[in-house]
């Protein structure tokens, strides 16, 4: 019996042998670019490590509005004797390092660098009076009296309480240190990851070249939304649906579904796009019919198809074909039933793309449930029913096992698992499940 997971390690090492040559290319994260071809950022991955060309932050800074202080200073505050410092001058944030004076205290605003001789702050609010004094009493340092100004003159505060060193106190490299790794290879670049990168002023980063997948939904009976159907035909919702589910995770998808059942039609969308392709992927003729497209293109050129312990999904191929004594693509041939190809997709070309870009985990995080209601499942296989998960963490199935029930998948956010060996789950059975919304 050939398992998911075997079936899943193969088609790994299969579409692995893409890796290579995908190499890197560099990606401006300017805002301009970020506005101007936003395309260009979804699910890129990054081809190295970063390493911190500044530390984050790169000064000691105030994480409040306040005074900061020397906490030595205020060691015998209380409510009864509260200790009274002249205000020296205010330090913004943007203004250039300042000194600290033993005895006074400094107003600091959020992100302002603490003056050297500092070492706390404590927050307006804590202080007496709760507010800045106004200007003139409290001048900038850019102003030209901020040095001159008289202590007798100057305004005093008060505080009730002592203070420990460092409260409030955002310290240089407290985030990132410079030249620590900022963030590994394999990455996902978000929203954070862009964030942090251009935070440490860097303008550009190297990630991976998107995957080219070409993309062949079969069928003679397919037909494109929007055009009038003949008895018999249907609209083709594989190639949306595969198309999307690729490209969610960052490959460059080119469609081109095959309305054959002859394999020279196959094999000739094949050859005119195969050198601008990294792997080729189908979706239906692989099952036990008298003509399937899929197996009678690939079966001769090297691919093999099997039967995999799975519902949905069970027959599917995989392997590398030789289109020429000199050319050879990897195939992976989905089932064409639109639940079976999206849960193989779940399955297994999702995982082994995500790993041939170089992302780990690459797998959907395995969460446990438990059953919201009894059902079965065919013991000889591992099952994968579509359902839902509520707020107390009940798994609950959304139409039946089989797999032309694609309205039931568009309404679940789960796929639930049920392994081999189990024919009948009980109401609240622990069983393990994937998101998949998102
Ligand atoms: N005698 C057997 N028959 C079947 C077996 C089997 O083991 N023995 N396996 C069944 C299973 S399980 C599956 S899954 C399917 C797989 O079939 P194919 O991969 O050959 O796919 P097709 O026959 O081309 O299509 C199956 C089904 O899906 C519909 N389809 C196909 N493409 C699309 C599309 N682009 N959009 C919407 N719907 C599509 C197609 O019309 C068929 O209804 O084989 C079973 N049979
Ligand atoms: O295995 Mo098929 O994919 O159930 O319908």
């Amino acid at each position: 019996m050939r398992t998911i997971d075997d079936h899943r390690r193969d088609v790994t090492a299969l579409v692995g042998t893409i890796s290579a040559s995908l190499g890197s290319e560099e990606l401006s994260i300017t805002p301009a670019a970020l506005t101007g071809d936003p395309a260009a950022f979804a699910q890129r991955v990054l081809a190295s490590d970063i390493i911190a060309p500044s530390s984050l932050p790169s000064f000691d800074n105030s994480q409040m509005d306040g005074y900061a202080v020397l906490a030595a200073d205020l060691s015998t505050a209380t409510s009864d004797a509260p200790v009274r410092l002249p205000v020296a001058a205010r330090v913004a944030a943007g203004d250039p390092f300042a000194e600290h004076a033993v005895g006074t205290a400094t107003p600091v605003m959020t992100g302002a660098p603490i003056p050297a001789g500092a070492d706390a702050v404590v927050p307006i609010e804590r202080a007496d009076p709760p507010v800045f004094p106004a200007f003139p009493e409290l001048p900038a340092l850019s102003e030209p009296s901020a040095g001159g100004m008289r202590p007798e003159l100057a305004p005093t505060v008060g505080f009730v309480d002592p203070v420990e060193a460092g409260t409030f106190v955002r310290t240089a490299g407290s985030d990132i240190r410079s030249g620590q790794v900022l963030l590994r290879r394999g990455t996902r670049l978000g929203a954070a990851q862009l964030g942090v990168i251009a935070g440490t002023g860097a303008t550009s980063v190297t990630v991976r070249r998107r995957p080219r997948v070409l993309l062949i939904s079969t069928g003679h009976e397919i037909r494109d939304p929007g055009t009038e159907l003949l008895p018999g035909q249907i609209y083709d919702a594989n190639t949306p649906a595969l198309t999307f589910a690729l490209q969610s995770i960052g490959c460059a998808v080119t469609a081109v579904p095959c309305r054959s059942d002859d394999a020279a039609d196959l094999l000739a969308i094949v050859d005119r796009e195969a050198p601008g392709v990294d792997l080729v992927v189908t979706v239906g003729g692989v099952s036990a019919g008298t003509r399937e497209v899929v197996r009678d293109a690939f079966g001769p050129l090297g691919v093999d198809f099997m039967k995999v312990a799975m519902q949905p999904g069970g027959p599917q191929g995989f392997g590398l074909a030789r289109l020429s004594p000199t050319r050879e693509l990897p195939v992976v041939s989905l089932p064409g039933n639109p639940v079976s190809a999206l849960v193989s997709f779940e399955a297994f070309l999702r995982p082994a793309l995500l790993t041939a870009l170089g992302v780990a985990p690459a797998l959907r995080e395995s969460r446990r449930g438990r059953a919201a209601h009894p059902f079965t499942s065919p013991p000889g296989s591992h099952q994968l029913r579509r359902g839902i998960v509520h707020d107390d963490g009940t798994l609950e199935l959304v139409g039946g096992p089989s797999s032309h029930l694609l309205h039931s998948y568009a309404e679940s956010t789960v796929l639930v698992h049920v392994p081999i060996g189990t024919s009948d789950v009980a109401l609240g059975d622990e069983l393990d499940y994937w998101r998949i919304d998102g």
